[in-house]
């Protein structure tokens, strides 16, 4: 929607540190699909996870979310084991936002925002004026507010991505994880969604693809290949031609651009 605000973080939100420990995972009766993955996800900052397709990005965040148990390892927030804590108040701590997209297409935009107040709220008891407050603010943030009477099954995908990420933050995490969430977005909310997700006082963890994008709105990187860690460190001193090359199989050159000199990645099939 040209024209509009950019996205606004909100006020007051409270950012943890996540530590990965050694992890591993498999399905049941099957070797790990992930092995040996450590790292550290620093409060406030931007962790962009990438591979090629079927490196392990999804199945590492499933764990950081407390979908999967590893079979070795801990995933820590603020030094307390994950698979410690109860569902209710890891869900208090830790917001996703998954390429899987919620089938309650007769929800309205509101009703499916309000949806993140749960972990928040004891039994069935309705949003009270506070979390009304904090509702109306998440979709204030992405721009939705004239969306919030609409069904959602009625957005398009890169409206209900929005949504998704309104949600998330209507749950108010301290921890923030993204599976590809610039899927379905074009140029503009791409950026913006990224923009924003630098602005918010969270520690975000988010796959993407687009090396060009990690490289400018991410901190820090994980690169997985094969289910392993390949590398990880500040984005800009992991991201060099070798290591992208390995990661994906192909040739890539890092140019600078003029007048930014900002580092670009152009990309070729390796010979
Ligand atoms: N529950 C499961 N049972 C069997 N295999 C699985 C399971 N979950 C993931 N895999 C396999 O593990 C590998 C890693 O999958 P994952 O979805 O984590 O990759 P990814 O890096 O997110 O890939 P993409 O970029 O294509 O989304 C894939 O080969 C996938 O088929």
């Amino acid at each position: 929607m040209p024209g509009n605000p950019p996205f606004q973080a909100p006020e007051g939100q409270k950012s943890a540190l996540l530590e990965a420990k050694e992890l591993s995972w498999g399905p049941k009766g099957k070797p790990d699909l992930l092995s040996n993955v450590s790292f550290r996800a620093e409060p406030g900052r931007v962790l962009g996870i990438v591979g090629s397709n079927g490196a392990g990005k999804s199945t590492l965040l499933r764990l950081l979310y407390r979908f999967h148990q590893p079979r070795t390892g801990q995933v820590l927030i603020n030094d307390q084991d994950i698979w410690g804590m109860s569902p209710r108040s890891a869900a208090q701590k830790i917001a996703a936002v998954l390429q899987e997209q919620p089938t309650d297409f007769a929800l309205t935009v509101w009703e499916i925002v309000a949806l993140g107040r749960t972990p928040h709220r004891r039994g069935f008891a309705q949003a009270g004026s506070e979390d009304k407050a904090i509702i109306e603010n998440a979709l204030a943030t992405l721009n939705l507010q004239d969306f919030a009477k609409r069904s959602f099954g009625t957005l398009s995908g890169g409206e209900r991505q929005r949504v998704m990420v309104a949600r998330a933050l209507a749950q108010e995490p301290h921890i923030l994880i993204l599976d590809e969430p610039t899927n379905h977005l074009d140029i503009r909310h791409q950026l913006e969604v990224l923009s924003l997700l630098r602005r918010l006082n969270m520690t975000i963890i988010t796959s993407l693809h687009d090396l060009n994008l990690v490289g400018e709105h991410t901190d820090d990187v994980l690169v997985l290949a094969n289910g392993q860690c390949l590398a990880f460190g500040p984005s800009d001193q992991v991201l060099t031609e070798p290591l992208v090359d390995q990661a994906f199989g192909i040739t890539s050159r890092i140019q600078r651009l003029m007048p930014s000199d900002q580092r670009h990645f152009t990309f070729h099939l390796a010979r």
